[in-house]
């Protein structure tokens, strides 16, 4: 009797889920909406959407090149569309915000965004709305200013082990310069690192593995492929990464262990006014057993000034995430177009030369360096980077241009298309020609988004140009090289 059940339960349950399949992979095409084919119903576009070798960026601008500018994708079972037109694009981040105000992600994480450790990166509605109301004054003018100092310690620190590699007289790979760069500058200002330790800093290879780690993992998969079991993937994925001791679970540690004792130093007097406060000092000032957030209303709502432990831990790893392979990409693809451009280059060391007069940097001066802000908006527009940071799910369904988009549905932006778009860009969209952005006109403006747009917009982004100002300076006026 218990068989027959048993046997009778499981086919209904395998019918029930290839019926579920089977309408998630016909999802696009039912809504007349062209779609990539797959040679998969279970995974589709899957493999392509959390691929760590491949970034998505490239292949999203393939697919468009082949479905043309409005096309549906499927990672799994989860329906995700693809837009680069610019109008649709300002809808999304900005005019319709309310409507797409969550980031895209795994429906693993979508349980775990709701749990204590929510991080800007990955919390929605009220929580994310009083994370980023709590985050922004750190990069207020005034912190930046008092920022700057450690940025160009932890860049002469770099220069070191330039001159070093550059004595030996042989060609070398420069993205791990950069990498030990700004994972430094993000220990020292986030975590209060005194001491720098570039060469020797086990969280540079910490953190690449969490990103390898992270979205790529069997349950997450499974996840995609089965969303209405993730009650059931989620707790295998947290034994999973407690018993494996993963990057995510060794990092998650250490920074909990880091505000924990950062804690006790406070109550014990320990820190001095002396210290320059760090993000974890900044965050315990609001510090809170606990807080409830309301709903999620729309403009003008209050939030509380007050952040819980595990929130200090995620928000601290979401700096070490979002801001550390970011920008080391953009400083070596941005050294690798000046070595491929002198005379750009050349127009750059004069203008460093030039305004760049006494022994510190200031932020004033960083702000004068009019070409290398254009570069980065250059390298960017040409290198998108952070393709799925910015991409959103829709919290309630609505229209993008004529499109019904409805509640749960992904939106991707083929950042590729979008930039090299000649309507906005002119004829030379394809070259690189920083100058452009000497004269941005309101489409380019509206196009801008490699940053984001609207209020998820990348909080770190004039942190991300006092870097790459302050260390680009630095090897272009070095007379060494
Ligand atoms: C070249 C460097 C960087 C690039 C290209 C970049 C790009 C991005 C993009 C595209 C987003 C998504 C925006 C959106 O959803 O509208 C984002 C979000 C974010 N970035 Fe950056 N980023 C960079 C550097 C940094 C740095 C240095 C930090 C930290 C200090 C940082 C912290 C963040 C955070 C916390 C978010 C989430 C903001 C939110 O959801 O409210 N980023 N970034």
């Amino acid at each position: 009797m218990w068989l027959a059940v048993l046997i009778v339960g499981f086919i209904t349950g395998i019918t029930v889920y290839l019926y579920h399949v089977l309408q998630a992979t016909t999802y696009w095409k039912r809504r007349g909406i062209p779609s990539v084919p797959s040679s998969n119903i279970f995974t589709n576009q899957l493999d392509e959407t959390t691929s760590y070798d491949h970034p998505i960026c490239f292949q999203l601008h393939k697919w468009t090149k082949e479905f043309g500018p409005i096309y549906g994708i499927h990672s799994g079972m989860m329906p995700e569309i693809v837009i680069s037109d610019p109008e649709l694009v300002h809808e999304l981040l900005t005019k319709k915000f309310e409507d797409f105000y969550g980031r895209r992600s795994s429906p693993l994480l979508k349980v775990i965004q709701n749990s204590k450790r929510a991080h800007l990166l990955n919390a929605r509605g009220a929580r994310w709305k009083r994370l980023r109301a709590l985050t922004s004054p750190i990069f207020t003018m005034g912190n930046l200013k008092r920022l700057i100092p450690t940025v160009e310690k932890c860049s002469n620190y770099t220069m070191v082990f330039f001159d070093k590699a550059y004595e030996t007289g042989k060609a070398f790979n420069i993205k791990p310069f950069f990498h030990e760069f700004t994972m430094d500058v993000m220990c020292h200002i986030a975590l209060g690192h005194k001491e720098t330790n570039q060469f020797n800093n086990p969280r540079t290879k910490l953190v690449d593995d969490v990103f390898k780690y992270l979205g790529g993992t069997p349950f997450e998969k499974s996840a995609f492929m089965a969303p209405a079991l993730s009650f059931i993937f989620l707790p295998m994925f947290i034994i999973h990464s407690v018993l494996t001791s993963n990057a995510f679970s060794i990092l998650i540690g250490q920074l909990r262990k880091a505000v924990a004792e950062r804690i006790q130093e406070r109550a014990s007097g320990k820190t001095t006014t002396s210290d320059l406060p760090d993000f974890i000092d900044f965050f315990l000032d609001l510090l809170d057993d606990e807080v409830t957030d309301g709903a999620f209303t729309k403009t003008n709502a209050k939030v509380a000034k007050k952040v819980t432990e595990e929130e200090i831990v995620g928000q601290c790893f979401a700096f070490m995430l979002a801001g550390y392979d970011t920008t080391a990409d953009t400083l070596t693809t941005s050294s690798w177009f000046l070595a491929k451009y002198p005379d750009f280059q050349d127009r750059l060391y004069e203008e460093i030369e030039e305004v760049c007069d006494t022994p510190e940097v200031t932020y004033e001066q960083l702000e004068q360096l009019k070409y290398v802000d254009v570069l980065m908006k250059e390298i960017l527009r040409l290198h998108p980077i952070a393709t799925s940071a910015i991409a959103r799910e829709c919290m309630e369904s609505t229209t993008l241009g004529n499109i019904p988009i409805e509640k749960g549905t992904n939106v991707w932006i083929d950042f590729v298309t979008l930039n090299k778009n000649t309507e906005i860009w002119g004829d030379d969209a394809s070259e690189f020609r920083p100058e452009r952005f000497f004269d941005v006109t309101t489409e380019m403006q509206n196009a801008m988004v490699n940053f984001g747009a609207g209020p998820r917009i990348c909080i770190g982004m004039k942190l991300a140009y006092i870097e790459e100002k302050i260390a680009l300076g630095k090897i272009l006026i070095n007379p060494q090289y």
